[in-house]
């Protein structure tokens, strides 16, 4: 499965800008690398201008879910749709959108652990919905938000519903590289799956963001990572048959003692 990575600048509080790039950035890559699948980072439509979020964040995830139905229908190619802020009820959630090549909506997230270090929990809701394993291809696959990185329950709970893949939709600052990388690789060390990332780049009210997206392999080993300094797109294939293999060779899920593990499954 031929990916796609957008590691992108975004236009702080443009949403109609952004979605411009996006669909001029896919349409690029759909005539020059014809990927399967296009991986985008969060919060990509207005970045983290959370005291404007109130005005331009999507209702009831419109207009972002069209726009990427619509884009996958007519390239016919998948898209994880990294996340946007989404109003909905009494609240603006971060919310993550994937669309199959036909243009179906087929899973969508709300990110459950808001980040302190950024101020989302003055501005946003936390997601009350599990996250689940969805399909493409007859991959199976999740999909977390950023600071829902640290959380390895939840990753853990993915690959035990049978994640083969767990993408990361990131804006994570580069005062934290070194935990971007090194969680990446324990959770795809632990879980023996891919790992695949879209972390944007540039800044925002003073915050740099690392880029460095990723793509790891059920090993361990990174088989593509973004620069740390521009815009840029990844693209890497990666073989699902190794998940199988790996997890095979090191026998970890069958190893597994739950019943000993206080307070987890
Ligand atoms: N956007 C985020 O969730 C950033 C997470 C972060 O900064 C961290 O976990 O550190």
């Amino acid at each position: 499965m031929k990916h796609a990575i957008y590691q992108m600048d975004i236009i702080p509080g443009d949403p109609e800008n952004n979605r411009k790039r996006v669909k001029e950035w896919l349409e690029k890559q759909v005539k020059e690398e014809k990927p399967d699948i296009v991986v985008l980072p969060e919060m990509w439509t207005t970045a983290y201008t959370l005291d404007q979020l109130d005005h331009i964040a999507d209702l009831d995830g419109e207009p972002t879910r069209s726009f990427l139905k619509e884009l996958a229908k007519t390239h016919q190619v998948h898209i994880i749709g990294g996340s946007f802020a989404n109003k909905a009820g009494d609240g603006i959630y971060n919310t993550a959108l994937v669309v199959n090549n036909k243009g179906e909506e087929i899973y969508t997230y709300d990110k459950i652990h808001l980040v302190p270090m950024l101020n989302e929990p003055k501005y946003l809701t936390g997601g009350e919905k599990h996250a689940h394993v969805f399909e493409l291809d007859g991959i199976k696959m999740g999909l977390l938000i950023c600071y829902d990185l640290r959380f390895p329950e939840l990753a853990r709970e993915l690959a035990l519903a049978g994640a083969e893949v767990i993408y990361i939709v990131a804006e994570w600052p580069s005062a934290r590289k070194d935990h971007w990388k090194a969680l990446q690789l324990a959770r795809a060390i632990e879980n023996q799956c891919y790992v695949v990332s879209s972390n944007r780049i540039g800044s925002y009210d003073g915050v740099k963001f690392c880029g460095a997206s990723l793509v790891v392999d059920p090993w361990g080993t990174i088989i593509k990572e973004g620069s740390e300094e521009q815009e840029e797109t990844l693209i890497e294939a990666v073989d699902i048959s190794n998940v199988e293999r790996i997890r095979k060779e090191v026998p970890v899920f069958k190893s597994r003692v739950p019943e000993m593990y206080q307070g987890w499954k």
